[in-house]
Protein backbone atom coordinates (compact mmCIF):
# COMPACT_ATOMS: atom_id res chain seq x y z
CA UNK A 1 0.00 0.00 0.00
CA UNK A 2 1.54 3.57 -0.71
CA UNK A 3 2.47 5.25 2.49
CA UNK A 4 -0.14 8.58 1.05
CA UNK A 5 -2.94 6.43 1.26
CA UNK A 6 -2.79 5.25 4.43
CA UNK A 7 -2.32 8.99 5.84
CA UNK A 8 -5.73 9.73 4.51
CA UNK A 9 -6.77 8.61 7.71
CA UNK A 10 -5.69 12.32 8.71
CA UNK A 11 -6.63 15.51 8.46
CA UNK A 12 -3.36 17.18 9.14
CA UNK A 13 0.54 15.89 9.97
CA UNK A 14 4.05 17.28 9.33
CA UNK A 15 6.35 15.17 6.91
CA UNK A 16 9.86 15.29 6.79
CA UNK A 17 10.65 13.63 3.58
CA UNK A 18 9.54 13.00 0.50
CA UNK A 19 7.01 10.23 1.10
CA UNK A 20 4.85 10.03 -2.31
CA UNK A 21 6.57 7.59 -3.80
CA UNK A 22 7.09 5.04 -0.48
CA UNK A 23 5.29 1.39 -0.53
CA UNK A 24 4.76 -0.24 2.93
CA UNK A 25 3.52 -3.56 3.47
CA UNK A 26 3.27 -3.60 6.88
CA UNK A 27 2.69 -1.29 10.34
CA UNK A 28 4.46 -2.24 13.05
CA UNK A 29 4.75 -0.36 16.82
CA UNK A 30 7.93 -2.78 17.90
CA UNK A 31 11.16 -2.41 16.70
CA UNK A 32 11.96 -5.94 16.92
CA UNK A 33 9.04 -6.97 14.54
CA UNK A 34 9.78 -4.41 12.15
CA UNK A 35 11.08 -6.06 8.66
CA UNK A 36 11.71 -4.31 5.19
CA UNK A 37 9.03 -2.26 4.11
CA UNK A 38 7.06 -1.52 7.48
CA UNK A 39 6.03 1.78 8.66
CA UNK A 40 7.61 2.06 12.61
CA UNK A 41 5.19 3.89 15.08
CA UNK A 42 6.86 5.06 17.86
CA UNK A 43 4.71 4.86 21.01
CA UNK A 44 5.54 6.25 24.43
CA UNK A 45 5.12 3.64 26.70
CA UNK A 46 4.86 2.96 30.05
CA UNK A 47 8.00 1.07 30.40
CA UNK A 48 9.96 2.69 27.76
CA UNK A 49 9.68 4.75 25.15
CA UNK A 50 9.03 4.06 21.27
CA UNK A 51 11.18 6.99 19.94
CA UNK A 52 14.41 5.38 21.42
CA UNK A 53 14.02 2.46 18.83
CA UNK A 54 14.10 4.62 15.56
CA UNK A 55 17.22 3.69 15.10
CA UNK A 56 17.00 -0.19 15.23
CA UNK A 57 13.64 0.08 13.45
CA UNK A 58 15.12 1.71 10.14
CA UNK A 59 18.56 -0.51 10.72
CA UNK A 60 15.34 -3.74 10.39
CA UNK A 61 14.59 -1.78 7.20
CA UNK A 62 11.84 0.29 8.23
CA UNK A 63 10.80 2.77 5.19
CA UNK A 64 8.84 5.42 7.32
CA UNK A 65 8.15 6.69 10.73
CA UNK A 66 5.38 7.84 12.48
CA UNK A 67 6.30 9.71 15.89
CA UNK A 68 4.63 11.67 18.29
CA UNK A 69 8.22 13.77 19.22
CA UNK A 70 10.91 14.96 17.10
CA UNK A 71 13.02 12.14 15.98
CA UNK A 72 16.12 12.25 13.30
CA UNK A 73 15.84 9.10 11.13
CA UNK A 74 16.96 8.32 7.65
CA UNK A 75 13.72 7.84 6.11
CA UNK A 76 11.19 10.04 5.91
CA UNK A 77 9.82 10.83 9.51
CA UNK A 78 5.79 11.67 10.20
CA UNK A 79 4.74 14.03 12.86
CA UNK A 80 1.28 13.71 14.34
CA UNK A 81 -0.07 14.33 18.28
CA UNK A 82 -0.95 10.99 19.35
CA UNK A 83 0.54 8.02 17.58
CA UNK A 84 -1.62 5.59 19.67
CA UNK A 85 -4.81 7.27 18.15
CA UNK A 86 -3.24 7.42 14.77
CA UNK A 87 -2.27 3.98 14.74
CA UNK A 88 -5.40 2.69 15.72
CA UNK A 89 -6.73 4.37 12.89
CA UNK A 90 -4.10 3.29 10.42
CA UNK A 91 -4.30 0.01 11.54
CA UNK A 92 -8.53 -0.26 10.78
CA UNK A 93 -7.26 1.87 7.00
CA UNK A 94 -4.58 -0.89 6.49
CA UNK A 95 -6.61 -4.24 7.32
CA UNK A 96 -9.54 -2.74 5.43
CA UNK A 97 -11.73 -1.92 7.66
CA UNK A 98 -12.74 -5.20 9.33
CA UNK A 99 -15.48 -4.41 11.67
CA UNK A 100 -17.72 -3.04 9.13
CA UNK A 101 -18.25 -6.39 7.80
CA UNK A 102 -19.26 -8.18 10.81
CA UNK A 103 -21.38 -7.68 13.41
CA UNK A 104 -19.28 -6.63 16.75
CA UNK A 105 -20.09 -6.73 20.30
CA UNK A 106 -18.04 -5.32 23.20
CA UNK A 107 -18.05 -5.96 26.79
CA UNK A 108 -16.56 -4.31 29.48
CA UNK A 109 -17.35 -4.13 33.16
CA UNK A 110 -15.00 -5.43 36.07
CA UNK A 111 -16.19 -8.71 35.96
CA UNK A 112 -18.17 -11.08 34.32
CA UNK A 113 -16.50 -9.73 30.50
CA UNK A 114 -15.04 -13.41 29.97
CA UNK A 115 -18.01 -15.14 31.23
CA UNK A 116 -20.58 -13.21 28.74
CA UNK A 117 -18.62 -13.44 25.80
CA UNK A 118 -18.16 -17.33 26.20
CA UNK A 119 -22.47 -17.41 26.49
CA UNK A 120 -22.93 -14.81 23.85
CA UNK A 121 -20.73 -17.82 21.38
CA UNK A 122 -22.87 -20.42 23.02
CA UNK A 123 -26.13 -18.43 21.84
CA UNK A 124 -24.65 -17.24 18.26
CA UNK A 125 -23.25 -20.92 17.79
CA UNK A 126 -26.95 -22.08 18.33
CA UNK A 127 -28.30 -19.74 16.01
CA UNK A 128 -25.78 -20.91 13.42
CA UNK A 129 -23.44 -18.45 13.10
CA UNK A 130 -19.95 -18.36 13.08
CA UNK A 131 -17.90 -16.43 15.59
CA UNK A 132 -14.89 -15.26 16.89
CA UNK A 133 -14.35 -14.41 20.04
CA UNK A 134 -11.30 -11.84 21.69
CA UNK A 135 -10.47 -11.98 25.18
CA UNK A 136 -8.56 -12.58 28.66
CA UNK A 137 -8.51 -17.02 27.61
CA UNK A 138 -7.80 -16.34 23.87
CA UNK A 139 -8.90 -15.43 20.90
CA UNK A 140 -10.75 -17.84 18.54
CA UNK A 141 -12.33 -17.97 14.92
CA UNK A 142 -14.40 -20.25 14.60
CA UNK A 143 -13.70 -23.53 16.39
CA UNK A 144 -9.94 -22.40 16.51
CA UNK A 145 -8.21 -21.11 19.43
CA UNK A 146 -4.90 -18.56 19.64
CA UNK A 147 -2.92 -17.63 22.58
CA UNK A 148 -3.19 -13.81 23.52
CA UNK A 149 -1.27 -11.28 25.45
CA UNK A 150 -3.81 -9.44 26.32
CA UNK A 151 -7.34 -9.50 27.15
CA UNK A 152 -7.73 -6.58 24.61
CA UNK A 153 -5.09 -6.78 22.43
CA UNK A 154 -3.65 -3.56 20.66
CA UNK A 155 -4.85 -1.73 17.84
CA UNK A 156 -2.81 -3.74 15.09
CA UNK A 157 -3.03 -7.17 16.17
CA UNK A 158 -6.73 -6.35 17.18
CA UNK A 159 -7.72 -5.29 13.24
CA UNK A 160 -5.42 -8.21 12.20
CA UNK A 161 -7.50 -10.39 14.04
CA UNK A 162 -10.78 -9.57 12.60
CA UNK A 163 -9.02 -9.27 8.99
CA UNK A 164 -8.47 -12.79 9.62
CA UNK A 165 -12.27 -13.26 11.18
CA UNK A 166 -13.53 -11.59 7.90
CA UNK A 167 -11.30 -13.80 5.34
CA UNK A 168 -12.75 -16.79 7.41
CA UNK A 169 -16.16 -15.83 7.30
CA UNK A 170 -17.11 -14.89 10.94
CA UNK A 171 -20.30 -13.83 10.93
CA UNK A 172 -20.12 -12.49 14.39
CA UNK A 173 -16.99 -11.12 16.35
CA UNK A 174 -17.44 -10.73 20.43
CA UNK A 175 -14.93 -9.53 22.57
CA UNK A 176 -13.87 -8.51 25.93
CA UNK A 177 -12.67 -4.27 25.81
CA UNK A 178 -10.61 -3.79 29.08
CA UNK A 179 -11.21 -0.08 30.57
CA UNK A 180 -6.87 -0.41 29.73
CA UNK A 181 -7.69 -1.10 25.95
CA UNK A 182 -10.20 2.20 26.23
CA UNK A 183 -7.93 4.63 27.99
CA UNK A 184 -5.39 3.40 25.38
CA UNK A 185 -7.59 3.74 22.41
CA UNK A 186 -6.63 0.25 21.30
CA UNK A 187 -9.96 0.27 19.87
CA UNK A 188 -10.40 3.73 18.18
CA UNK A 189 -12.18 2.62 14.84
CA UNK A 190 -14.23 -0.61 15.74
CA UNK A 191 -17.50 -0.61 14.29
CA UNK A 192 -19.34 -1.64 17.50
CA UNK A 193 -23.09 -2.64 17.13
CA UNK A 194 -23.21 -3.50 20.79
CA UNK A 195 -22.09 -2.90 23.70
CA UNK A 196 -22.17 -4.41 27.13
CA UNK A 197 -21.79 -3.25 30.82
CA UNK A 198 -22.00 -6.10 33.36
CA UNK A 199 -20.43 -4.18 36.58
CA UNK A 200 -18.17 -1.48 38.19
CA UNK A 201 -16.09 -1.95 41.78
CA UNK A 202 -12.49 -1.38 42.59
CA UNK A 203 -9.86 -3.12 40.60
CA UNK A 204 -6.56 -1.57 38.76
CA UNK A 205 -6.35 1.14 40.78
CA UNK A 206 -2.53 0.97 39.98
CA UNK A 207 -3.51 2.30 36.46
CA UNK A 208 -6.38 4.26 37.21
CA UNK A 209 -6.30 7.28 39.32
CA UNK A 210 -9.41 6.56 41.21
CA UNK A 211 -13.08 5.16 40.73
CA UNK A 212 -13.88 8.13 38.39
CA UNK A 213 -11.55 7.74 36.14
CA UNK A 214 -12.10 3.73 36.06
CA UNK A 215 -16.00 4.68 35.19
CA UNK A 216 -15.15 7.47 32.79
CA UNK A 217 -12.51 4.73 31.11
CA UNK A 218 -15.43 2.48 30.78
CA UNK A 219 -17.82 5.37 29.20
CA UNK A 220 -15.72 5.25 26.14
CA UNK A 221 -17.12 1.89 25.06
CA UNK A 222 -20.79 3.57 24.93
CA UNK A 223 -19.67 7.17 24.00
CA UNK A 224 -17.65 5.21 20.58
CA UNK A 225 -21.07 2.98 20.13
CA UNK A 226 -22.40 4.08 16.30
CA UNK A 227 -19.95 6.76 16.11
CA UNK A 228 -17.96 4.86 13.49
CA UNK A 229 -18.47 5.08 9.66
CA UNK A 230 -21.90 2.98 8.64
CA UNK A 231 -24.07 3.65 11.51
CA UNK A 232 -27.04 3.11 9.88
CA UNK A 233 -28.00 -0.50 11.89
CA UNK A 234 -29.53 -0.27 14.61
CA UNK A 235 -27.06 0.27 17.75
CA UNK A 236 -28.03 -1.04 21.89
CA UNK A 237 -26.43 -0.44 24.65
CA UNK A 238 -26.47 -3.31 26.96
CA UNK A 239 -26.25 -2.03 30.92
CA UNK A 240 -27.18 -3.77 34.01
CA UNK A 241 -29.87 -1.69 35.62
CA UNK A 242 -29.13 -2.82 38.93
CA UNK A 243 -25.48 -1.67 38.96
CA UNK A 244 -25.25 1.95 40.31
CA UNK A 245 -23.36 3.06 38.13
CA UNK A 246 -25.72 2.05 35.35
CA UNK A 247 -27.04 6.37 34.70
CA UNK A 248 -24.08 7.32 33.97
CA UNK A 249 -23.59 5.19 31.15
CA UNK A 250 -26.88 5.79 29.95
CA UNK A 251 -26.13 9.21 29.51
CA UNK A 252 -22.77 8.11 27.72
CA UNK A 253 -24.22 7.33 25.26
CA UNK A 254 -27.05 8.53 21.74
CA UNK A 255 -27.82 5.16 20.43
CA UNK A 256 -30.57 2.73 21.95
CA UNK A 257 -30.62 1.39 25.11
CA UNK A 258 -31.49 -2.30 26.57
CA UNK A 259 -31.93 -2.87 31.07
CA UNK A 260 -31.49 -6.29 32.62
CA UNK A 261 -31.27 -6.98 35.89
CA UNK A 262 -33.71 -8.38 38.87
CA UNK A 263 -35.59 -4.97 39.75
CA UNK A 264 -39.03 -4.83 37.86
CA UNK A 265 -37.61 -1.56 36.23
CA UNK A 266 -35.15 -3.82 34.39
CA UNK A 267 -36.24 -4.41 30.42
CA UNK A 268 -34.76 -7.72 30.42
CA UNK A 269 -35.02 -9.38 34.36
CA UNK A 270 -34.74 -12.41 36.04
CA UNK A 271 -38.12 -13.73 38.42
CA UNK A 272 -37.69 -16.98 40.80
CA UNK A 273 -34.35 -17.41 41.17
CA UNK A 274 -33.46 -21.12 42.50
CA UNK A 275 -29.53 -21.26 43.35
CA UNK A 276 -28.23 -24.53 44.14
CA UNK A 277 -24.90 -26.05 44.49
CA UNK A 278 -25.67 -28.29 40.96
CA UNK A 279 -27.86 -25.47 39.39
CA UNK A 280 -29.39 -22.06 39.00
CA UNK A 281 -32.72 -21.68 37.77
CA UNK A 282 -34.98 -18.92 37.18
CA UNK A 283 -37.38 -17.20 35.02
CA UNK A 284 -35.99 -14.78 32.24
CA UNK A 285 -38.47 -12.03 31.33
CA UNK A 286 -38.13 -9.84 28.26
CA UNK A 287 -39.60 -7.95 25.14
CA UNK A 288 -40.16 -10.32 23.55
CA UNK A 289 -41.77 -12.88 26.03
CA UNK A 290 -40.84 -14.95 28.94
CA UNK A 291 -39.17 -18.68 29.10
CA UNK A 292 -37.71 -20.55 32.28
CA UNK A 293 -33.69 -21.19 32.28
CA UNK A 294 -31.96 -24.19 33.80
CA UNK A 295 -28.29 -23.76 33.67
CA UNK A 296 -25.24 -25.20 35.42
CA UNK A 297 -23.76 -22.08 35.64
CA UNK A 298 -23.23 -21.39 39.65
CA UNK A 299 -24.64 -18.43 41.49
CA UNK A 300 -26.42 -15.00 41.47
CA UNK A 301 -23.29 -13.14 39.77
CA UNK A 302 -24.18 -15.72 36.81
CA UNK A 303 -27.59 -14.65 36.34
CA UNK A 304 -26.17 -11.63 35.69
CA UNK A 305 -23.98 -12.78 33.23
CA UNK A 306 -26.90 -14.88 31.59
CA UNK A 307 -28.79 -12.10 31.76
CA UNK A 308 -26.47 -9.45 30.30
CA UNK A 309 -26.01 -12.71 27.58
CA UNK A 310 -29.64 -12.85 26.92
CA UNK A 311 -30.03 -8.71 26.40
CA UNK A 312 -27.14 -8.52 24.15
CA UNK A 313 -28.56 -11.33 22.04
CA UNK A 314 -31.85 -10.00 21.51
CA UNK A 315 -30.83 -7.08 20.70
CA UNK A 316 -29.59 -8.89 17.49
CA UNK A 317 -32.52 -10.55 17.02
CA UNK A 318 -32.01 -14.02 18.48
CA UNK A 319 -35.28 -15.76 19.12
CA UNK A 320 -35.47 -16.74 22.74
CA UNK A 321 -36.15 -19.99 21.77
CA UNK A 322 -32.83 -20.18 20.98
CA UNK A 323 -31.25 -18.35 23.92
CA UNK A 324 -32.49 -20.50 26.36
CA UNK A 325 -31.10 -23.79 24.69
CA UNK A 326 -27.59 -22.35 24.25
CA UNK A 327 -28.02 -21.62 28.33
CA UNK A 328 -29.21 -24.23 29.56
CA UNK A 329 -26.62 -26.62 27.45
CA UNK A 330 -23.77 -24.30 28.15
CA UNK A 331 -21.57 -26.29 30.91
CA UNK A 332 -19.07 -23.27 31.94
CA UNK A 333 -16.27 -21.42 31.51
CA UNK A 334 -13.00 -22.46 31.82
CA UNK A 335 -11.50 -21.72 35.25
CA UNK A 336 -14.75 -19.90 36.62
CA UNK A 337 -16.61 -21.85 39.53
CA UNK A 338 -14.33 -24.80 37.81
CA UNK A 339 -14.87 -28.16 39.74
CA UNK A 340 -11.67 -30.51 40.58
CA UNK A 341 -12.97 -33.74 41.04
CA UNK A 342 -10.32 -36.68 42.40
CA UNK A 343 -13.21 -38.59 43.85
CA UNK A 344 -13.07 -36.90 47.60
CA UNK A 345 -16.14 -36.17 49.93
CA UNK A 346 -14.92 -32.32 50.62
CA UNK A 347 -15.75 -30.00 47.34
CA UNK A 348 -12.81 -28.12 45.33
CA UNK A 349 -13.26 -25.17 43.09
CA UNK A 350 -11.07 -23.46 41.19
CA UNK A 351 -12.04 -20.01 40.63
CA UNK A 352 -10.58 -16.99 38.70
CA UNK A 353 -12.32 -14.31 41.45
CA UNK A 354 -8.71 -11.60 41.67
CA UNK A 355 -10.69 -8.91 42.90
CA UNK A 356 -12.73 -8.09 45.98
CA UNK A 357 -16.33 -7.94 44.73
CA UNK A 358 -15.76 -11.36 42.49
CA UNK A 359 -14.01 -13.25 45.64
CA UNK A 360 -16.95 -11.75 47.49
CA UNK A 361 -20.05 -12.67 45.26
CA UNK A 362 -18.26 -15.85 45.19
CA UNK A 363 -17.36 -17.14 48.69
CA UNK A 364 -21.03 -15.82 49.68
CA UNK A 365 -22.39 -18.30 47.32
CA UNK A 366 -20.01 -21.11 48.56
CA UNK A 367 -21.08 -19.97 52.44
CA UNK A 368 -24.82 -20.69 51.04
CA UNK A 369 -23.77 -23.91 50.09
CA UNK A 370 -22.44 -25.24 53.04
CA UNK A 371 -23.12 -25.59 56.61
CA UNK A 372 -19.51 -26.97 57.02
CA UNK A 373 -15.97 -25.67 56.94
CA UNK A 374 -15.00 -23.09 53.68
CA UNK A 375 -11.64 -22.71 53.32
CA UNK A 376 -10.55 -19.91 50.91
CA UNK A 377 -7.04 -19.97 49.19
CA UNK A 378 -6.50 -16.15 48.03
CA UNK A 379 -3.30 -13.95 46.87
CA UNK A 380 -2.80 -10.82 45.13
CA UNK A 381 -1.18 -10.23 41.95
CA UNK A 382 1.97 -8.00 42.44
CA UNK A 383 2.47 -4.93 39.98
CA UNK A 384 -1.12 -4.49 40.39
CA UNK A 385 -3.41 -2.55 42.64
CA UNK A 386 -2.21 -2.77 45.99
CA UNK A 387 -5.04 -0.89 47.34
CA UNK A 388 -7.49 -4.23 46.69
CA UNK A 389 -5.05 -6.44 48.63
CA UNK A 390 -6.21 -5.30 52.71
CA UNK A 391 -10.05 -5.71 50.84
CA UNK A 392 -9.74 -8.81 49.65
CA UNK A 393 -8.13 -10.37 52.44
CA UNK A 394 -10.78 -9.07 54.63
CA UNK A 395 -13.17 -10.68 52.52
CA UNK A 396 -11.61 -13.98 52.73
CA UNK A 397 -11.95 -13.98 56.75
CA UNK A 398 -15.27 -12.75 56.79
CA UNK A 399 -16.48 -15.63 54.66
CA UNK A 400 -14.57 -18.42 55.35
CA UNK A 401 -13.74 -20.47 58.42
CA UNK A 402 -10.06 -20.21 57.81
CA UNK A 403 -7.71 -18.49 54.87
CA UNK A 404 -4.86 -19.21 53.73
CA UNK A 405 -2.93 -16.30 52.09
CA UNK A 406 0.08 -17.14 49.21
CA UNK A 407 1.31 -15.81 46.24
CA UNK A 408 -0.59 -15.13 42.84
CA UNK A 409 1.88 -14.02 40.13
CA UNK A 410 4.11 -11.98 42.42
CA UNK A 411 5.78 -10.37 38.84
CA UNK A 412 8.86 -7.99 40.11
CA UNK A 413 7.45 -7.42 43.94
CA UNK A 414 8.78 -9.13 46.69
CA UNK A 415 5.90 -11.97 47.14
CA UNK A 416 6.54 -11.84 50.78
CA UNK A 417 5.63 -7.85 50.97
CA UNK A 418 2.35 -8.48 49.20
CA UNK A 419 1.20 -11.08 52.10
CA UNK A 420 2.35 -7.92 54.72
CA UNK A 421 -0.36 -5.86 52.83
CA UNK A 422 -2.64 -8.32 52.92
CA UNK A 423 -2.52 -9.11 56.62
CA UNK A 424 -2.67 -5.12 56.91
CA UNK A 425 -6.32 -5.79 55.78
CA UNK A 426 -7.47 -8.69 58.71
CA UNK A 427 -9.29 -7.96 61.79
CA UNK A 428 -9.25 -11.91 63.03
CA UNK A 429 -6.62 -14.48 63.05
CA UNK A 430 -8.49 -17.27 61.07
CA UNK A 431 -5.56 -17.01 58.53
CA UNK A 432 -2.48 -18.63 57.79
CA UNK A 433 -0.13 -17.31 55.20
CA UNK A 434 2.34 -19.87 52.89
CA UNK A 435 3.86 -18.17 50.37
CA UNK A 436 4.42 -21.55 48.08
CA UNK A 437 1.21 -21.57 45.98
CA UNK A 438 1.67 -25.48 45.51
CA UNK A 439 1.70 -25.76 50.02
CA UNK A 440 -1.07 -23.37 50.45
CA UNK A 441 -3.12 -25.44 48.17
CA UNK A 442 -2.13 -29.15 49.71
CA UNK A 443 -2.80 -27.64 53.36
CA UNK A 444 -5.99 -26.39 52.35
CA UNK A 445 -6.80 -30.26 50.83
CA UNK A 446 -5.44 -31.83 53.86
CA UNK A 447 -7.90 -30.30 55.74
CA UNK A 448 -10.91 -30.65 54.04
CA UNK A 449 -13.51 -32.93 55.50
CA UNK A 450 -16.75 -34.26 54.66
CA UNK A 451 -19.13 -31.28 53.16
CA UNK A 452 -16.35 -28.90 52.98
CA UNK A 453 -16.17 -27.06 50.40
CA UNK A 454 -12.09 -25.44 49.57
CA UNK A 455 -11.86 -22.54 47.13
CA UNK A 456 -8.38 -21.63 44.98
CA UNK A 457 -9.34 -18.26 43.85
CA UNK A 458 -7.53 -15.94 41.88
CA UNK A 459 -5.92 -17.60 39.00
CA UNK A 460 -8.78 -19.68 37.51
CA UNK A 461 -7.94 -20.74 33.88
CA UNK A 462 -3.91 -19.49 34.06
CA UNK A 463 -1.38 -22.30 33.37
CA UNK A 464 1.62 -20.26 35.23
CA UNK A 465 3.20 -18.07 37.84
CA UNK A 466 4.92 -14.81 36.94
CA UNK A 467 8.10 -14.48 38.93
CA UNK A 468 10.11 -11.73 38.27
CA UNK A 469 9.44 -11.56 34.13
CA UNK A 470 9.21 -15.71 33.70
CA UNK A 471 6.13 -17.78 33.85
CA UNK A 472 6.75 -21.18 35.25
CA UNK A 473 4.10 -23.63 34.69
CA UNK A 474 1.33 -23.77 37.21
CA UNK A 475 -2.07 -25.19 36.98
CA UNK A 476 -4.50 -24.65 39.94
CA UNK A 477 -6.70 -27.58 38.69
CA UNK A 478 -3.59 -29.99 38.14
CA UNK A 479 -2.19 -29.08 41.23
CA UNK A 480 -5.26 -29.86 43.67
CA UNK A 481 -5.74 -32.46 41.71
CA UNK A 482 -2.55 -34.03 42.73
CA UNK A 483 -2.73 -32.79 46.39
CA UNK A 484 -6.12 -34.95 46.75
CA UNK A 485 -4.82 -37.76 45.01
CA UNK A 486 -1.85 -37.91 47.03
CA UNK A 487 -4.16 -37.38 50.26
CA UNK A 488 -6.37 -40.63 48.59
CA UNK A 489 -3.48 -42.53 48.63
CA UNK A 490 -1.87 -41.81 52.10
CA UNK A 491 -5.18 -42.41 53.27
CA UNK A 492 -5.88 -46.14 51.29
CA UNK A 493 -2.50 -47.14 52.75
C1 LIG B 1 0.13 -0.80 31.10
C2 LIG B 1 -0.17 -1.49 29.81
O1 LIG B 1 -1.28 -1.89 29.57
N1 LIG B 1 0.84 -1.66 28.97
C3 LIG B 1 0.64 -2.20 27.64
C4 LIG B 1 1.38 -1.32 26.66
O2 LIG B 1 2.71 -1.37 27.02
P1 LIG B 1 3.58 -0.06 27.08
O3 LIG B 1 2.87 1.11 26.46
O4 LIG B 1 4.02 0.05 28.48
O5 LIG B 1 4.77 -0.47 26.15
P2 LIG B 1 6.30 -0.42 26.49
O6 LIG B 1 6.73 -1.79 26.84
O7 LIG B 1 6.62 0.70 27.43
O8 LIG B 1 6.89 -0.04 25.07
C5 LIG B 1 6.57 1.21 24.41
C6 LIG B 1 6.69 0.98 22.94
O9 LIG B 1 8.05 0.66 22.63
C7 LIG B 1 8.08 -0.46 21.79
N2 LIG B 1 9.37 -1.16 21.94
C8 LIG B 1 9.73 -1.69 23.10
C9 LIG B 1 10.92 -2.38 23.21
C10 LIG B 1 11.75 -2.52 22.06
O10 LIG B 1 12.84 -3.13 22.06
N3 LIG B 1 11.34 -1.94 20.90
C11 LIG B 1 10.16 -1.27 20.82
O11 LIG B 1 9.82 -0.80 19.75
C12 LIG B 1 6.88 -1.29 22.24
O12 LIG B 1 6.46 -2.21 21.27
C13 LIG B 1 5.84 -0.21 22.48
O13 LIG B 1 5.19 0.13 21.29
O14 LIG B 1 1.28 -1.82 25.35
C14 LIG B 1 1.77 -3.18 25.20
C15 LIG B 1 1.62 -3.56 23.72
O15 LIG B 1 0.33 -3.33 23.31
C16 LIG B 1 0.92 -4.11 26.10
O16 LIG B 1 1.33 -5.45 25.96
C17 LIG B 1 1.13 -3.64 27.54
O17 LIG B 1 0.36 -4.47 28.37
C18 LIG B 1 1.05 -4.94 29.55
C19 LIG B 1 1.79 -6.23 29.24
C20 LIG B 1 0.04 -5.25 30.63
O18 LIG B 1 0.33 -5.93 31.60
N4 LIG B 1 -1.17 -4.75 30.51
C21 LIG B 1 -2.24 -5.02 31.43
C22 LIG B 1 -2.21 -4.10 32.66
C23 LIG B 1 -3.50 -4.83 30.65
O19 LIG B 1 -3.55 -4.13 29.64
N5 LIG B 1 -4.56 -5.44 31.11
C24 LIG B 1 -5.80 -5.25 30.46
C25 LIG B 1 -6.94 -5.60 31.38
C26 LIG B 1 -7.04 -7.00 31.93
C27 LIG B 1 -8.33 -7.19 32.71
O20 LIG B 1 -9.40 -7.21 32.10
O21 LIG B 1 -8.28 -7.31 33.95
C28 LIG B 1 -5.82 -6.05 29.14
O22 LIG B 1 -6.57 -5.65 28.24
O23 LIG B 1 -5.12 -7.05 29.06
N1 LIG C 1 -21.23 -10.70 36.93
C1 LIG C 1 -20.32 -10.90 37.87
N2 LIG C 1 -20.29 -10.12 39.00
C2 LIG C 1 -19.36 -10.30 39.95
N3 LIG C 1 -18.42 -11.26 39.91
C3 LIG C 1 -18.41 -12.05 38.81
C4 LIG C 1 -19.34 -11.92 37.75
N4 LIG C 1 -19.07 -12.84 36.81
C5 LIG C 1 -18.01 -13.51 37.23
N5 LIG C 1 -17.61 -13.06 38.45
C6 LIG C 1 -16.44 -13.47 39.23
O1 LIG C 1 -15.32 -12.87 38.56
C7 LIG C 1 -14.40 -13.86 38.12
C8 LIG C 1 -13.90 -13.51 36.74
O2 LIG C 1 -14.97 -13.67 35.81
P1 LIG C 1 -14.72 -13.37 34.29
O3 LIG C 1 -13.46 -13.98 33.89
O4 LIG C 1 -15.95 -13.70 33.54
O5 LIG C 1 -14.54 -11.77 34.39
P2 LIG C 1 -13.68 -10.77 33.53
O6 LIG C 1 -14.42 -9.48 33.62
O7 LIG C 1 -13.47 -11.31 32.19
O8 LIG C 1 -12.29 -10.68 34.30
P3 LIG C 1 -10.90 -10.03 33.70
O9 LIG C 1 -11.03 -8.56 33.96
O10 LIG C 1 -9.82 -10.61 34.49
O11 LIG C 1 -10.83 -10.34 32.26
C9 LIG C 1 -15.17 -15.17 38.16
O12 LIG C 1 -14.30 -16.24 38.37
C10 LIG C 1 -16.15 -14.96 39.30
O13 LIG C 1 -15.53 -15.18 40.54
N1 LIG D 1 -6.22 -9.16 33.86
C1 LIG D 1 -5.86 -9.18 35.25
C2 LIG D 1 -5.68 -10.57 35.65
C3 LIG D 1 -5.30 -10.76 37.10
C4 LIG D 1 -5.14 -12.23 37.43
C5 LIG D 1 -4.47 -12.52 38.73
N2 LIG D 1 -4.09 -13.89 38.72
C6 LIG D 1 -3.25 -11.61 38.93
O1 LIG D 1 -2.20 -11.96 38.42
O2 LIG D 1 -3.37 -10.59 39.61
C7 LIG D 1 -4.60 -8.34 35.46
O3 LIG D 1 -3.65 -8.52 34.69
O4 LIG D 1 -4.62 -7.52 36.34
MG1 LIG E 1 -11.77 -11.51 31.10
Amino acid sequence: MKLQDLLEVLPFYYADGDISEIDINTVKADSRQVTEGSLFVCITGYTVDGHDFVEEAVKQGASAILSEKEVTASVPVIQVADTSRIMAKMAVRFYGYPTQQIPLIGVTGTNGKTTVTYLLESIFKEFEKKTGVIGTIQKKIGDNAYPVDNTTPDALSLQKTFQDMVDEHVETAIMEVSSHALDMGRVHGCDFDIAVFTNLSQDHLDYHHDMNDYLHAKSLLFAQLGNTYNSNQKKFAVINEDDAHSGFLKKSTAQHILTYGCGVDAQVRADNIYLDVMKTTFTLNTPAGSVLINSSLIGQFNVYNMLAASAAAISAGIPLAVIKKALDQMSGVSGRFEPVDGDQDYAVIVDYAHTPDSLENVLQTIRGFTKHNVYAVVGCGGDRDKAKRPVMASIALKYADQAIFTSDNPRTEAPLAILDDMAAGCQTDNYVIIENRREAISRAVNQGETGDIILIAGKGHETYQEIHHTQHHFDDREVAQEAIQSRNLKEDQ
